[in-house]
This record gives C-alpha cells, sequence and structure tokens, in this order.
C-alpha cells in the first residue's frame, strides 16, 4: 500500500494544543514591558517538565537538512519529560507528532510547518519524528531532560506516511 501524504498545517498555538506548546513572541500570549521599556517579554510560554528526578539540560542540535518527500517510518517519545525545540537560524522546519499514549499509526500522524520564528515543546510522552530541518544546516536550541533512566522510545509505523514536496 502506498503510503498516505500527510497533510502539512500552519503551527499554531491552538492546533499544536494536544501535544505542547508552541514558542513564539505572540500578542496572544502574555507579554510585558521590562528593563526600563527596552524589552518585551513574552512570559512562561512553555512548560519545562523532567519530573522529580530528572535535570533540566541546554543543548544545540545541529540538523541536516532532510530531503523532501520525506517518508516517516517511526516515530519517538520521552515519557519522563518534555523536549523543546526554538530555531536559531529563523527558518522553517516540520514537525510530525501524534498524541501521547498507544504507539501511533499514520492516521495518527499531524504535520505541522513551523515558522523559523516558532518553537516547540513536546508534552511528556507525546510521540514525535526527530528533528526535521529543511534545505539547509540548522541549529535549534534544545531543552529537554539528562537523568539516568531510559527515556526515550521509538516505534516503527506499520504503514508510513509521506511528506511530498512542497510543503
Ligand atoms: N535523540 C534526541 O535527543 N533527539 C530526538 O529526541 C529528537 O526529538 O530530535
Ligand atoms: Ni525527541
Amino acid at each position: 500500500m502506498k503510503p498516505p501524504v500527510l497533510r502539512p498545517e500552519p503551527l499554531t498555538r491552538e492546533a499544536f494544543a494536544p501535544f505542547g506548546e508552541v514558542i513564539e513572541a505572540s500578542d496572544a500570549v502574555r507579554h510585558f514591558t521590562i528593563n526600563g521599556g527596552n524589552t518585551e517579554r513574552y512570559h512562561d510560554l512553555a512548560d519545562i517538565d523532567v519530573g522529580p528526578d530528572g535535570r533540566v539540560i541546554v543543548s544545540i542540535f545541529r540538523g541536516q537538512p532532510r530531503s523532501l518527500p520525506f517518508v516517516v517510518e517511526m516515530m519517538e517519545r520521552h515519557p519522563l519529560g518534555t523536549q523543546a525545540f526554538v530555531p536559531l537560524n529563523g527558518r522553517p522546519y516540520l514537525v510530525v507528532v501524534a498524541p501521547a499514549g498507544p504507539a501511533p499509526t499514520v492516521a495518527d500522524l499531524r504535520l505541522f510547518v513551523a515558522r523559523g520564528d516558532q518553537g516547540v515543546n513536546y508534552g511528556r510522552g507525546v510521540w514525535h519524528h526527530p528533528l526535521l530541518a529543511l534545505d539547509t544546516i540548522s541549529d535549534f536550541l534544545v531543552m529537554d531532560r539528562s537523568g539516568s533512566a531510559p527515556n526515550c522510545d521509538e516505534v516503527t509505523l506499520d504503514l508510513p506516511g509521506l511528506i511530498s514536496q512542497p510543503v
């Protein structure tokens, strides 16, 4: 059977809410002026949760661009903590997610096209595809959990999904 084509959706806080938060300086979020008027603070955008035994760490992921069309064959989740990605190069990228819970099927997958000024924070246990950078080598600031217990479950999709081009 041919892999179903995943329908790209624009990344919005509302559409992404079942999977986590969107990290962006939007007028829709609480923001206020600080530093004597020099700076606007877009406040409390995401819940970084690493559980009682984890430690929050900040890393940079330097992703190679994915070639399109791209076949989504696997998904992963981090049951012990959230994982946030914030693009550092101002370039669009792709996010493929499925709800936390049982292993997803291709019918559960959602494909979001993120702008270069939008980050995402995957909720604990939310299924997602590893980083999907586009067009050029791209750096992302990543906030996630460090700890001794294993924190990455992977599944292979019985029927893969297809990200066609152009998204
Ligand atoms: N393995 C790793 O740290 N990266 C993945 O979790 C990812 O979501 O890219
Ligand atoms: Ni991950």
